[in-house]
C-alpha cells in the first residue's frame, strides 16, 4: 500500500542558550533523525519519557514549525515546498487534537459556531446546508444534535473530547495527530474515547499518530508503535509484535510498567537507574547507555543505527542478537529465567526506588514464586 505519509531523516534542533550578541551557545537535540511511514487508515504510536521528541515529531510533521533537515510526504507530495493553495487543502487534511480539549474549545462559542467556523474557513459546505453538517459531524461522536446550541463549559471532559474530535472531522481529514488525547480523562471515560476513535478511523479510513506515554493506552489503539529516546527512535515494530517481544532495552523496560492481561502471568518490573540524560546534552553513542545494563565499550562510542529485519521489526541497538529472549512475560509458579534473573537483578540492585520519569514505572522487587 501507498504510504500516506513518509517521513525521511527528520531533524530539529532548538537553540536552548544565546549569548549577549545573539549567538547560539547550546541546542537542544528535540527530533534527530526520525524516519517513519504510515498507511492510510492506520495509527502509528510514538512513545517515550517526556521530552523524547514527541510533540516535535508531531508539529513537524504538521508543518508547524520547520525541520534543520529530512522530509516529510504527505499523500505523495513534499510537504516543505508545497504552494500555498497546496499547503491550505495539506491544512484541512491532517489535523490535531489535543490532550485538554477545554484549552482548544473557544469558551465564548456555542458547539455549533465551533463546528460551523472550520466549514465557512475551508468553504466546505454551502451555508444552507451547514446546520445539517454540524448535526451529522455531532451524531458521528455520539452527541446529540441539539446539544449544538450549549457551549463548552456545559460539558464533561469526554464529551468535550467528542467536540474537539467533531471539529477535526468538520474538515474531513485523511490524518489526525492524537496528542495524549485521553489522559486528562477518567479512566472509566478513556476506552469510550478510544473505542470511538477506532470506530471513526474503520467508518471514515482515518490514519492516526497517537502520542502517548501510557503503553496500556497505545496497546489499545496502535498498528505500529516507535519508541523513542532523546530525539531517536530506538525501535519500531507492529504493535503485537513489540508488545510480545520488544528486543531494546529501554522497550523492555517501559513494556514492563504496564499490567498482563493474563490472570495468572507475571511480569517482572524493570526499573531504570538514575536520571534520564537531556537533550541538551545526549549522551555520545548510543543514547541509551548511561542506563542499559547491557552497555558495552562500542556503545559509549558508536551510535547504533535502526535496522529493520525482514518482518519490519526495527532495532537501534548494538547488542540486539545477544540480548536474551524478552521473556517478560512470567508463568506465577515458574519463577524467572536465569537470563531474565540476571537482567533484573542488574536492574534492581542498584535502581530500587528509582523511578522512570513520565512512564509510571515502579520500584519493583523481583519475586521467583
Ligand atoms: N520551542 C522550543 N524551544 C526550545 N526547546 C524546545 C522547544 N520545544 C521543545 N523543546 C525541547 O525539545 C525536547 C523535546 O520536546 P517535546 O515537547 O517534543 O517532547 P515530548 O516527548 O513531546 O515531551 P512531553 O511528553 O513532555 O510533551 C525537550 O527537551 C523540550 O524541552
Amino acid at each position: 500500500m501507498t504510504a500516506l505519509l513518509e517521513v525521511k531523516g527528520l531533524v530539529k534542533h532548538f537553540v536552548a542558550r544565546r549569548s549577549l550578541f545573539g549567538r547560539a551557545l547550546a541546542h537542544v537535540k528535540a527530533v534527530d533523525g526520525v524516519s517513519f511511514t504510515l498507511e492510510p487508515g492506520k495509527t502509528l504510536a510514538l512513545v517515550g519519557e517526556s521530552g523524547c521528541g514527541k510533540s516535535t515529531v508531531s508539529r513537524l510533521v504538521l508543518r508547524l514549525i520547520e525541520p534543520d533537515a529530512g522530509t516529510v510526504r504527505f499523500d505523495g507530495r513534499d510537504l516543505l515546498s508545497l504552494d500555498p493553495d497546496a499547503l491550505r487543502k495539506f491544512r484541512r487534511e491532517a489535523q490535531i487534537i489535543f490532550q485538554d480539549p477545554y484549552a482548544s474549545l473557544n469558551p465564548r462559542m456555542t458547539v455549533g459556531q465551533i463546528l460551523t467556523e472550520p466549514l465557512a474557513l475551508h468553504d466546505l459546505v454551502p451555508t444552507a446546508h451547514r446546520r445539517e453538517r454540524v448535526a451529522e459531524l455531532l451524531r458521528l461522536v455520539g452527541l446529540e444534535p441539539r446539544l449544538a446550541r450549549r457551549y463548552p463549559h456545559e460539558f464533561s471532559g469526554g464529551q468535550r473530547q467528542r467536540i474537539a474530535i467533531a471539529r477535526a472531522l468538520a474538515v474531513e481529514p485523511k490524518l489526525i495527530i492524537c496528542d495524549e488525547p485521553v489522559s486528562a480523562l477518567d479512566v472509566s471515560i478513556r476506552s469510550q474515547i478510544l473505542n470511538l476513535l477506532r470506530e471513526l478511523q474503520d467508518r471514515l479510513g482515518l490514519a492516526y499518530i497517537f502520542v502517548s506515554h501510557d503503553l496500556a493506552v497505545v496497546k489499545h489503539i496502535a498498528d505500529r508503535v516507535a519508541v523513542m529516546n532523546l530525539g531517536q527512535i530506538v525501535e519500531e515494530a507492529d504493535a503485537g509484535e513489540l508488545f510480545a517481544e520488544p528486543r531494546h532495552p529501554y522497550s523492555r523496560a517501559l513494556l514492563s510498567a504496564i499490567p498482563l492481561p493474563q490472570p495468572h502471568a507475571r511480569r517482572a518490573k524493570i526499573v531504570l537507574q538514575g536520571e534520564t540524560p537531556s537533550a541538551l546534552n545526549p549522551p555520545a553513542g548510543c543514547r541509551f547507555h548511561t542506563r542499559c545494563p547491557f552497555v558495552i565499550d562500542r556503545c559509549r562510542a558508536e551510535a547504533p543505527a535502526l535496522v529493520a529485519d525482514e518482518a519490519g521489526h526495527a532495532t537501534a541497538c548494538h547488542r540486539v542478537s545477544e540480548l536474551p529472549p524478552a521473556d517478560t512475560i512470567l508463568p506465577t509458579a515458574g519463577g524467572f529465567t536465569p537470563e531474565l534473573a540476571k537482567l533484573v537483578a542488574a536492574f534492581s540492585r542498584k535502581t530500587e526506588g528509582a523511578s522512570l520519569a513520565g512512564v509510571g514505572i515502579q520500584s519493583a522487587r523481583p519475586t521467583t514464586t
